[in-house]
C-alpha cells in the first residue's frame, strides 16, 4: 500500500479471493490478512472522524427545546456531513467514496468470510496454528457451518494441535472477559470473578460507545438528496432512526458472535454479580456501589434494596454510598433516548424494540403499553397449550415401545424406542443412502474421521433434497428422511421436554462401512467415546462446554436402519471414558435418545464387516441454533409439491425435471470453500432478540 493510505478492502478481498481459486496460497494468504487489516483499518478511521466530528459539531447534545430546533438541528447535521468528508478523506488517503464496498462484500466481512478462505490458504501452506485459529475464527460466528464443522473436528482430531490455537482473532474482549468471569464466578473465585467482570463491564461500556459512534448521522454512503434544505421532516425522522440506531447497539455488545438473541440485561447483570461477589471478597464499599447503580435500573428491586441497607448499617452513616457515575450517565441517557423514541413511535407511527427490561413502566406511552400486553398474552397462552400438550401425550405415535430406559441403561437421561420406522421405511432409507452413493456427488465416501478401517458416507436433508430435484433419488426417499427425522423429535422432546420446544439442530444420514482389507483384531473403535456438547477432558474428569464443540446441542438422537453388519454397537460410559454402562444394539425402527452432556459419554464398536446406516439427530432448545438446511429443505419440498401441483407422496415423474429451477450450490468455486450457505447477517440477527418480551410488568 501507499505509504500512510489504505487500500480499499474490497479490492484486496477480490484479489485474495481471484488468487485463492487459482490456487495462489501464498498470494491468497497474503492479500486476504491485508483485506482484513485494511477493513479494521477503515472502521478506525471512520470512529476516530465521528468522534472528532462529534466534538467539532455537537449532533445529540440535549433534546431538542422550545423554539426552531429543526432548523438548529439541520444546520448541525450539515456542519456534520462537512466534517466527516474533510476527515475521512484526509486519515483514508483517497476518497472516502472509494472505501465503500458493495453490500455483498460488507456482508462477507460482517460474517468472517475472509477467514474461511484463510483457513484453507493456510492449511495448504501447512501453517496448521493459523490455520486453526481462521478456522475457529469463522467458526464462532458461523456455528451453523457444516464445512467448517467437520474441519474443527478433524483440527482437533490432529495431533499436531494444541487447544490454544483455537483462538478467536475478533474476539470482542467484553466477551471473553464475561466468559472467563463468569467461569470463576460459577466455581466460587470472586476475586477472580470481580478482577474480569469489572473488566468485562469496561470494555463493554467501551464497545457500546464504539457501535454508538458508528450510528452518528449522517453516514458518508448516505445520499446527498436526503439533505436537502427544508425537509424538516425528513431530517426529524432520521435523529430518530440514529437513536433507534443507538439503542439497538446495547443489543449488539449483549449478543455473543454466532448467536441470534442478546444477554438479557447485560450491563445491568453486570452490577448485580459485581455486588454479590464484592460482598464475598468482603468489600462492602465497592458491593454498596455496585447495588446502588444496579438500583438506577430497578429502583424497586427487593432483594438489592435489602442488601443495600445490610451495607449501609456495615458501613455506618458517615460513608456516603453513590452509584457510580459511568452507569448514571448510561441510564440517563438511555433514557432520554427512549423518551424521545417512544414520542415519535406514538405521534409520528413507526415501532421500536426496546432493548431493555428495565425500561420503566411510566416512560412507556399509554397506546403502545396496550399493544405489548396483548403480545404477551399471546406467547405465555402458547406456553400454555405447548405445556398441556406435553401433560397430556405419553408417546405421540403409536406402537413405538420404551425398551430401555435411563435406569436399565444404568445412567440418566437415556432411552431406547423401538418400532419407529417400519421395515419398508428402513429399506426406503437405505436405499436412498445407496442412490446418493451412486451419484458420486456430495456423498462421496471417504475415509472414516475417526478409523482407517472404515468408510464414512453422510447425507443431509438439504443434499438429499437437491438430489431428489436432480433425479437422482426418489423424491418419497427423501421426503422421508425429513419426516422419519421429525417424527423422532417429537417423540424426544415428548419423553424428555415437554412442553418445552426442541429444534433441529443436525441431521445427518451416516453409513459406516467396513473396508475390505484387514479387520482382524482390531483395536479401535468406529466413533471414539465423546459427548455430543462438551470437550471431554479423559483425564481430569471434567467435559468442557465450550467452542469448538457444539454446546447448543441439548439432545441427541440416533435412528438405525439395519442390522446386517458385524460390531457396530453403540455404547455408554461414565465420565472416565471406559466404564461401560450400557450397550445398545443397532436395529431397524430403534432410536436411541440421551441427553447431550457429559452425564452421556458414548462411542460405537468397530464395525467389522458390512454396512452400517443410522439417521443422527442433534436437538437444541435455542431457536437460533435451529437448523438452517432444514428449512431449505423443506422449502424445496413444498415448491415441488406446488409445481407438480400434486398431493404429496405421489410418483415422482423424472421428466419434469427440467421445469424446476435448481437450487443454489451449497458450495461455490473449487468445490470445497467457500459456502454461499445463507446465514442472517450479523446485524438482520441483532435485530430480531428473541427473548426480550419475557418480562411481566407490561
Ligand atoms: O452412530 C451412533 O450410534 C453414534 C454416533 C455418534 O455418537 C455421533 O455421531 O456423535
Ligand atoms: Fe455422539
Amino acid at each position: 500500500s501507499v505509504a500512510g493510505r489504505l487500500v480499499p478492502y474490497d479490492l484486496l478481498y477480490a484479489d485474495g479471493v481471484r488468487a485463492y481459486f487459482a490456487r495462489d496460497w501464498g498470494r491468497a494468504a497474503e492479500l486476504l490478512q491485508r483485506a482484513l487489516y485494511s477493513y479494521a483499518g477503515l472502521r478506525a478511521a471512520r470512529l476516530a472522524c465521528r468522534d472528532a466530528c462529534l466534538r467539532e459539531a455537537a449532533f445529540l447534545g440535549e433534546p431538542p427545546a422550545a423554539g426552531p430546533w429543526e432548523a438548529a438541528l439541520f444546520d448541525r447535521v450539515l456542519q456534520r456531513a462537512d466534517c466527516l468528508q474533510h476527515c475521512l478523506g484526509s486519515r483514508l488517503g483517497a476518497a472516502p467514496s472509494a472505501h465503500r464496498a458493495s453490500l455483498v462484500i460488507q456482508r462477507d466481512f460482517e460474517r468472517r468470510e475472509p477467514y474461511n478462505y484463510l483457513q484453507v490458504a493456510f492449511f495448504q501452506l501447512k501453517k496448521l496454528d493459523q490455520a486453526v485459529s481462521a478456522a475457529h475464527t469463522f467458526f464462532v460466528a458461523n456455528p451453523q457451518h457444516l464445512q467448517m464443522r467437520e474441519d474443527i473436528e478433524k483440527y482437533r482430531r490432529m495431533s499436531g494441535v494444541k487447544s490454544d490455537n483455537f483462538r478467536d482473532l475478533e474476539a470482542a474482549p467484553h466477551w471473553e472477559a464475561y466468559e472467563a468471569g463468569m467461569q470463576h464466578y460459577n466455581a466460587d473465585e470472586y476475586v477472580q470473578a470481580v478482577d474480569r467482570l469489572e473488566e468485562s463491564l469496561r470494555e463493554a461500556l467501551s464497545a457500546l460507545e464504539e457501535c454508538r459512534a458508528l450510528c452518528e448521522g449522517p453516514l458518508e454512503d448516505e445520499e446527498e438528496e436526503d439533505l436537502q434544505p427544508g425537509l424538516y421532516e425528513a431530517i426529524a425522522a432520521h435523529y430518530i432512526q440514529v437513536l433507534k440506531c443507538r439503542q439497538q447497539c446495547v443489543l449488539e455488545i449483549a449478543t455473543k458472535p454466532g448467536w441470534i438473541s442478546a444477554t438479557e440485561d447485560f450491563i445491568p447483570s453486570h452490577l448485580d454479580l459485581l455486588q454479590f461477589a464484592y460482598d464475598q471478597v468482603g468489600n462492602p464499599a465497592l458491593a454498596a456501589e455496585c447495588a446502588a447503580s444496579y438500583l438506577l435500573f430497578y429502583p424497586t428491586d427487593e432483594p438489592v434494596l435489602e442488601k443495600m441497607k445490610q451495607y449501609r448499617a456495615e458501613l455506618g452513616q458517615d460513608t456516603a454510598v453513590t452509584a457510580r457515575e459511568n452507569i448514571r450517565h448510561y441510564v440517563q441517557r438511555s433514557l432520554m433516548e427512549k423518551k424521545l423514541i417512544y414520542y415519535a413511535t406514538e405521534h409520528l407511527g413507526g415501532t421500536f424494540n426496546d432493548p431493555d427490561l428495565w425500561t420503566p413502566d411510566e416512560l412507556i406511552p399509554e397506546n403502545l403499553k396496550q399493544k405489548y400486553r396483548e403480545d404477551q398474552k399471546k406467547q405465555k397462552q402458547e406456553t400454555l397449550d405447548m405445556e398441556e400438550r406435553g401433560k397430556r401425550g405419553s408417546l405421540p405415535f403409536e406402537g413405538i415401545t420404551v425398551t430401555m430406559d435411563s435406569q436399565q441403561m444404568n445412567g440418566t437421561q437415556r432411552v431406547v424406542f423401538d418400532r419407529v420406522l417400519t421395515e419398508s421405511e428402513c429399506k426406503d432409507l437405505l436405499r436412498l443412502t445407496e442412490a446418493a452413493r451412486g451419484t458420486g456427488d456430495g456423498y462421496r465416501a471417504r475415509r472414516s474421521p475417526h478409523t482407517p478401517h472404515e468408510r464414512f458416507e453422510g447425507l443431509t436433508v438439504l443434499k438429499a433434497m437437491q438430489l431428489a430435484q436432480n433425479g437422482d433419488v426418489d423424491w418419497r426417499d427423501a421426503k422421508l428422511l425429513l419426516q422419519a427425522s421429525e417424527k423422532s423429535r417429537k417423540i424426544i422432546e415428548s419423553y424428555f421436554t415437554p412442553g418445552k420446544k426442541l429444534h433441529f439442530s443436525f441431521t445427518h444420514l451416516v453409513c459406516r462401512t467396513a473396508v475390505e482389507e484387514e479387520q482382524e483384531g482390531r483395536m479401535d473403535l468406529s466413533h471414539p467415546v465423546h459427548a455430543d456438547n462438551c470437550l471431554l477432558d479423559p483425564e481430569g474428569k471434567e467435559c468442557w462446554k465450550e467452542p469448538p464443540a457444539y454446546v447448543y446441542r441439548d439432545y441427541s438422537g440416533i435412528l438405525y436402519l439395519n442390522d446386517d453388519f458385524r460390531g457396530g454397537s453403540l455404547f455408554f460410559t461414565d465420565i472416565d471414558t471406559v466404564t461401560v454402562t450400557a450397550n445398545v444394539h443397532p436395529k431397524c425402527g430403534r432410536l436411541v435418545a440421551f441427553s447431550s452432556g457429559k452425564e452421556n459419554p458414548h462411542g460405537v464398536r468397530a464395525v467389522s464387516q458390512g454396512r452400517r446406516c443410522a439417521i443422527a439427530l442433534w436437538y437444541t432448545h435455542s431457536a437460533e441454533h435451529a437448523e438452517q438446511e432444514r428449512v431449505k429443505a423443506e422449502e424445496l419440498m413444498e415448491q415441488r409439491a406446488v409445481e407438480e401441483n400434486q398431493p404429496d407422496g405421489e410418483e415422482y415423474h423424472g421428466a419434469d425435471r427440467s421445469s424446476r429451477s435448481s437450487p443454489e450450490p451449497l458450495v461455490s468455486g473449487g468445490g470445497t470453500r467457500p459456502t454461499s450457505q445463507k446465514h442472517k447477517s450479523v446485524s438482520e440477527r441483532t435485530q430480531h432478540p428473541k427473548k426480550l418480551r419475557a418480562r411481566d410488568e407490561f
